[in-house]
């Protein structure tokens, strides 16, 4: 079975988002495309992501305006059927409900706290105190909204877990192997840490895509995957 994870296909062009997405798609159950490539081919991409490949493709456009504005733009992208679409958490409550009613076929994932904030930057635009007390309180209004996943740190996890319950998909970027350059991330940890804290979806992207060999990248990360999972049951 393809191991529980996003990859994140931020690449400069088409091209080189359709060749790491075919050499990951054999390993991840999913594709990531974020603003870089939507933004410069829109749907385009969305299709040369599925191309042959058996992989969900995941939308994280983090919309975040008026409730009417992003209802029109998940309408916009009901058509592309993307598994996932995000919206930033701190639109409010009346923009995640209308986030979910214009998207009956799409997961709408709520992004509690990015996972490039510390403590400081939050304190800088004004949220005051920590991290996991900003990711619970936007958590439990996106579930109360209407969303269905959220996106957190692994570092907030097991909290969020137990905050809103077994059936919200819990989704986390900022996953470094072991060793690996954290780069802007903040909050991080490994795939087994995130996984083993419950995370039922990894985000992973330069780890991967940077490396010499992305499909072998992803196949040794799903791998350890296994391993963790086998050495838990
Ligand atoms: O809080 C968030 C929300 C989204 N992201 C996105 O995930 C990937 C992470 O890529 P890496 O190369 O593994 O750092 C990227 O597309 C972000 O836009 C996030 O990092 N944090």
């Amino acid at each position: 079975m393809a191991a529980p994870i996003a990859v994140a296909i931020d690449a400069p062009d088409i091209e080189t988002a359709a060749r790491w997405a075919s050499s990951v798609a054999p390993h991840v159950s999913t594709v990531k495309v974020g603003l870089e490539l939507y933004l410069r081919y829109g749907p385009e991409v969305i299709s040369t992501m599925r191309g042959a490949n058996r992989v969900s493709v995941f939308l994280d456009l983090k919309l975040h305006d008026i409730p009417a504005t992003v209802a029109g733009a998940c309408r916009a992208v009901a058509r592309l059927r993307p598994s996932i679409l995000t919206v930033h958490a701190v639109g409010g409550r009346d923009m995640i409900k209308a986030a979910v009613e214009a998207s009956p076929d799409t997961m709408i994932a709520a992004v509690t706290v990015l996972t490039s904030l510390d403590e400081d930057t939050l304190d800088d635009v004004g949220m005051r105190g920590t991290t996991a007390d900003a990711a619970r309180r936007l958590a439990v209004l996106s579930v109360e909204s209407g969303a269905t996943a959220l996106v957190c740190s692994p570092h907030e996890v097991s909290s969020l877990r137990a905050e809103v319950g077994p059936d919200i998909t819990l989704i986390t970027p900022g996953v470094r192997p072991a060793g690996a350059d954290r780069g802007d991330q903040a909050r991080v940890a490994t795939p087994e840490e995130a996984v083993s804290a419950g995370a039922d979806l990894l985000v992973i992207g330069r780890p991967i895509t940077r490396a010499a060999d992305p499909g072998a990248a992803a196949a040794s990360i799903a791998a350890a995957l296994r391993r963790a999972e086998a050495a838990s049951a």
